[in-house]
C-alpha cells in the first residue's frame, strides 16, 4: 500500500462521498434475507453487500463479531468478504474493537494490518481502556503499512455514558482525553489532509456535553456509528459534527439492510444523497 489511511479516505470521500456501509449479518437479517443463519449465510450476506456498496459508498465496516460467532468457519466468510472487498475502490474498516496491552496489541496488529495477513483490512476499530500508550506498536505497524486506526472515545450506547463522561486528574471527560491523545498522536505524525488515526464519536450524543472541541477535529477522521436504528439521522450530520463534519465518516448498518437485497443498493443511493444535501 503506498498512501496513507487518511489520504486515502480523503479521496474516497472525493469520489464516493462520507458513508460507511456496516456489514452486520444479524440472524434476523439473514433470515429475512432467505439466507442460512451460518457462516455461509454471513458470507453471502456480506458478498451482496460489498458488491451493491462498490461505487456507491466510500467505505464498507464489517461488524467481526457477527462472523466470529461461526468460528473458524466464520473466519473464512469474513475473509472472503475482505478479500472481496479489496478488488473494489471501497475502503475497508475491521469493526474488531481490539484492546489489551502492548505486547498482546502488537499481535492484534499482526492480524488486522500486516500486508501478508488474511484478516487485514484498510483500518481496524480499537478499545483504549489500557491507555492509548498501549497501542503504540500497534498504530506505528497501521502507519507503516498505509492503514488506519479509529479509537473509541465517545460511542453511541447509552450506557457507556458514566465512564466516558467521568472526569480525568485533569478535569477533561475521559472520552475528551482520548480525543486529546489521538490528536498529539496524528500531529506528531505530521498528516497534511485527514490523519490515520481516528476518532469513534456516536451520533447519539451530545458530544458538547463530553466537552470535546469539535473545532480541532477538522482534519481528524470520525466514525460516526448510530445513524438508522440507533436514532441518529443524516439529515443532522452538520448539526451533530459542526466544524468536523467534513471529516465524518457517516456509518448505518442494520438499516441499510433491513429493506432485503434488493433494496440496499437504493438505501446506499438514498443515504448518500441525505448525507451530501445536509453537507452541501
Ligand atoms: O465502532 C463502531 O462501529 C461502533 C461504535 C459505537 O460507538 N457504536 C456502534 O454502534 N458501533 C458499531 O456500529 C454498528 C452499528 O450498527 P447499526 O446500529 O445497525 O447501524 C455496530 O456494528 C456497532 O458495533
Amino acid at each position: 500500500m503506498t498512501s496513507a489511511f487518511g489520504a486515502r479516505l480523503a479521496d474516497s470521500f472525493g469520489r464516493a462521498g462520507q458513508l460507511c456501509v456496516g456489514i452486520d449479518p444479524h440472524p434476523y437479517l439473514l433470515t429475512e434475507w432467505g439466507l442460512p443463519v451460518d457462516a455461509s449465510g454471513a458470507r453471502e450476506f456480506g458478498l451482496r453487500l460489498v458488491d451493491a456498496a462498490a461505487g456507491r459508498a466510500a467505505v464498507v465496516k464489517p461488524q467481526v463479531a457477527f462472523y466470529e460467532r461461526y468460528g473458524s468457519a466464520g473466519f473464512v466468510a469474513l475473509e472472503a468478504v475482505l478479500a472481496a472487498a479489496r478488488d473494489t475502490d471501497l475502503l475497508v474498516i475491521g469493526d474488531a474493537k481490539r484492546g489489551d496491552i502492548g505486547t498482546t496489541m502488537d499481535s492484534y496488529g499482526d492480524a488486522w494490518l500486516d500486508d501478508s495477513s488474511p484478516l487485514r483490512v484498510d483500518a481496524v476499530t480499537v478499545a483504549t481502556y489500557q491507555g492509548l500508550g498501549a497501542n503504540t506498536g500497534f498504530l506505528a505497524k497501521a502507519r507503516a503499512t498505509g492503514r488506519g486506526v479509529f479509537v473509541l472515545a465517545a460511542t453511541s450506547n447509552p450506557e457507556a455514558h458514566l465512564t466516558q463522561t467521568a472526569r480525568l486528574a485533569s478535569g477533561a471527560t475521559v472520552a475528551a482525553g482520548i480525543v486529546d491523545d489521538v490528536l498529539s498522536d496524528n500531529q506528531a505524525a505530521g498528516s497534511d489532509t485527514l490523519g490515520s488515526v481516528g476518532l469513534v464519536l456516536g451520533a447519539t450524543l451530545d458530544l458538547g456535553e463530553y466537552g470535546i472541541d469539535l473545532g480541532r477535529l477538522t482534519t481528524t477522521p470520525i466514525l460516526a456509528p448510530g445513524f438508522g436504528a440507533q436514532g441518529a439521522l443524516y439529515s443532522d450530520v452538520a448539526r451533530l459534527y459542526g466544524p468536523a463534519a467534513g471529516a465524518v465518516l457517516v456509518s448505518a448498518s442494520r438499516s441499510i439492510a433491513q429493506g432485503g437485497p434488493a433494496g440496499v443498493a437504493a438505501a446506499i443511493d438514498e443515504a448518500n444523497r441525505e448525507v451530501a444535501s445536509c453537507l452541501a
